[in-house]
């Protein structure tokens, strides 16, 4: 394992350097890897998996939408493809990829078929963490690991198929067979990470529910909402104002900070620009941290989990969260981004 120096901070590393693909089949080759859930991790996990060579099957709901979502993938019912406690049987590592309610009320059916020796891994330190909330509490004789791609298993999927690697954190709750180290790098290999950095599952949850309700999904929606609101009450037109907020930020300017950091971004741009961005990033930031204590707050509270459980493990939780992203999709902001993103040349 390497340790790298992050900005001053020394931090353990692990790399396909270090970890070869073939080290990782090598480690995996007696297991049976069972992806439980095919949502959005299930299938970048599972495919990468099957494509880098492990032995894999995929336990998911018969007769749900992603269990024909798997077939069309093709995984084979039967060979391949399991009703979820079937594949669960079969397994000697379970990924335990449904939602994180699902996970609350399915759990019964996976811990009957933890015996002693099997791995069970995460993607989020959703269940373990806040198992008083979750009730999901692992036999003792069990690896309980964690392998959290850091995006969505889209990206995950599309990134391997162009030969990149997303990163991943991975973390050992319980070593019992005392390979729990082996198996959770393995596997992070195995699902395409390009590189895995350690941490823990309380770590991993709080730092995970931060950012996607914070910078990576929440507040840049409101930041963007704000802005472009009161670009539209100044008289700026609809594909000014988009322009101004969205477009040019995921098109021009992200991509280069993306490549090389905010300075180079910002050297990249008028020195009229870096002036006032320079002059008013403090003012968003004291603005904003007081927002992100409270967040940080409640996540350690446990107060966002509980949130997600109650709200997620509703009946009609699909439907109601399918209005709330219909009510975005069709607001002025975003239709303009629909019309904006058809004008770009080269979805002509
Ligand atoms: N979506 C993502 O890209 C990321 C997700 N994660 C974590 O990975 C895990 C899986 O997340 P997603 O793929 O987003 O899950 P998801 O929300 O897409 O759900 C996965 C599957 O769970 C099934 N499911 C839900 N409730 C169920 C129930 N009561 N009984 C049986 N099946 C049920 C659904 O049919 C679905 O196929 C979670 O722990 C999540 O926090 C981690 C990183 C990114
Ligand atoms: C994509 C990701 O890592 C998130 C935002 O944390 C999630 O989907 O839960
Ligand atoms: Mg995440
Ligand atoms: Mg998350």
């Amino acid at each position: 394992m390497a340790q790298i120096n992050f900005g001053g901070v020394e931090e353990k590393v692990v790399t396909r350097e270090e970890f070869p693909l073939e080290k990782a089949r090598e480690v995996l080759r007696d297991e049976t890897i069972a992806v439980i859930g095919y949502g959005v991790q299930g299938p970048g996990q599972s495919l990468n998996l099957k494509d880098n060579g492990f032995n894999v099957i995929v336990g998911q709901r018969e007769g749900s939408k992603s269990w024909d979502k798997a077939v069309a993938d093709g995984w084979v019912p039967g060979k391949t493809l399991f009703g979820i406690e079937e594949a669960a049987r079969r397994a000697t590592i379970i990924q335990y990829l449904l939602s994180d309610a699902g996970q609350i009320a399915v759990w019964p059916t996976i811990e009957k078929h933890l015996a002693p020796g099997k791995a069970l891994y995460f993607s989020h330190g959703f269940g373990i963490t806040y198992k008083e909330r979750t009730g999901i509490v692992p036999p003792a004789d069990v690896d309980v690991i964690l392998v959290a791609p850091k995006g969505s298993g889209t990206s995950l999927r599309r990134m391997f198929i162009e030969g990149r690697g997303l990163n991943s954190s991975y973390a050992v709750f319980q070593d019992a067979t005392g390979r729990a180290f082996e198996r959770v790098v393995a596997l992070g290999i195995g699902v395409g990470s390009g590189y895995l950095f350690e941490t823990d599952f309380k770590r991993e949850v709080y730092s995970d529910l931060t950012g996607e309700r914070g910078t990576l999904m929440g507040a840049i929606q409101g930041i963007f909402a704000a802005q472009y609101d009161t670009l539209r009450a100044h008289g700026h037109t609809p594909s000014e104002a988009f322009n101004e907020t969205v477009e040019e930020l995921t098109q021009s300017l992200m991509p280069l900070v993306a490549e090389n950091g905010m300075d180079w971004m910002y050297a990249n741009c008028s020195t009229t620009a870096q002036r006032g961005a320079l002059d008013w990033w403090k003012r968003f930031r004291d603005a904003t941290k007081p927002v992100f204590e409270e967040l940080y707050g409640e996540v350690a509270a446990g107060n966002e989990a509980q949130r997600s459980i109650d709200l997620n493990s509703k009946p009609d939780y699909r439907e109601k969260l399918n209005e709330e992203l219909r009510e975005m999709r069709e607001s002025e902001m975003w239709q303009t981004g629909a019309v904006v993103r058809k004008l770009r040349p080269e979805n002509n």
